[in-house]
């Protein structure tokens, strides 16, 4: 049912792509349905030039023939369209589970306007029940960790941090980085963490995406839902 909701979000999305868009594309299993319907398109005719906020984004496009540029040559962008972890009612959202976030949100911040696709389990009043996923320097880890624990401390939150792991290897991102995961439960503030997190030298970004998404399409066996930033 999870696969067939993303699904039906990443179609929804695609509806507001235009030919001679130069789009963001997101990493994760929302944005990937969205990257096949797109190519679907684009062998139907319809031009867009995609900057892909991973490698593995990068390679299915690759594969499946999305014309590609980089923010060298493509530096503004008309629209990205990304997966997240969590949403809150004003399109605050917490994106990082696949390790992606820097260049997500480098693409995010290029473009025009975000559209985030997501299936209903994402959708939450407040962020935090997902961990916040903090990238950080490889140098001073064991210094950056206690940095934002005392950053979290001073708004009033605590909870685990874990330096993610897959299959038994330290994580590390395309930009050659470890990830933090932080357990606070909810985050009352993200500005105020966002601002906290980003005082901070060892941590290069972290997960919270605050202004960026101007609009998601949420599904669920309902149908899909179209929520605009109330900003
Ligand atoms: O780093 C990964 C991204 O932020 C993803 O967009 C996010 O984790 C959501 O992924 P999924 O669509 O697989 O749940």
């Amino acid at each position: 049912m999870s696969a067939e909701l993303k699904e039906r979000a990443a179609r929804a999305a695609l509806e507001v792509v235009e030919s001679g868009m130069r789009l963001g594309i997101g990493t994760g299993s929302t944005a990937e349905p969205f990257i096949r319907a797109l190519a679907d398109k684009v062998l139907a005719g319809m031009r867009v030039i995609g900057v892909p906020t991973s490698q593995r984004s990068a390679k299915l496009c690759a594969e499946l023939g999305i014309p590609l540029s980089t923010l060298e040559e493509t530096p503004e962008l008309d629209l990205t369209v990304d997966g997240a972890d969590e949403i809150d009612p004003q399109l605050r959202l917490i994106k990082g589970g696949g390790g992606s976030l820097l260049r997500e949100k480098i693409v995010a911040a290029a473009s025009a306007r975000m559209v985030v696709i997501a299936d209903i389990s994402k959708k939450v009043e407040t962020l935090g029940a997902f961990p916040l996923p903090i990238e950080v320097d490889q140098f001073g880890l064991g210094a950056t960790r206690r940095a934002v624990e005392k950053a979290a401390s001073g708004l009033g939150l605590s909870g685990e941090i874990v330096l993610r792991q897959r299959s038994d290897k330290v994580f590390v991102t395309d930009g050659g980085h470890y990830i933090l995961d932080a357990s606070f439960g909810r985050i009352p503030d993200p500005e105020g963490l966002s601002c906290a997190l980003h005082e901070i030298p060892g941590v290069v970004e972290h997960g919270l995406f605050i202004g960026l998404a101007r609009q998601a399409f949420i599904a669920s066996s309902d149908g899909v839902e179209a929520i605009v930033s109330p900003r």
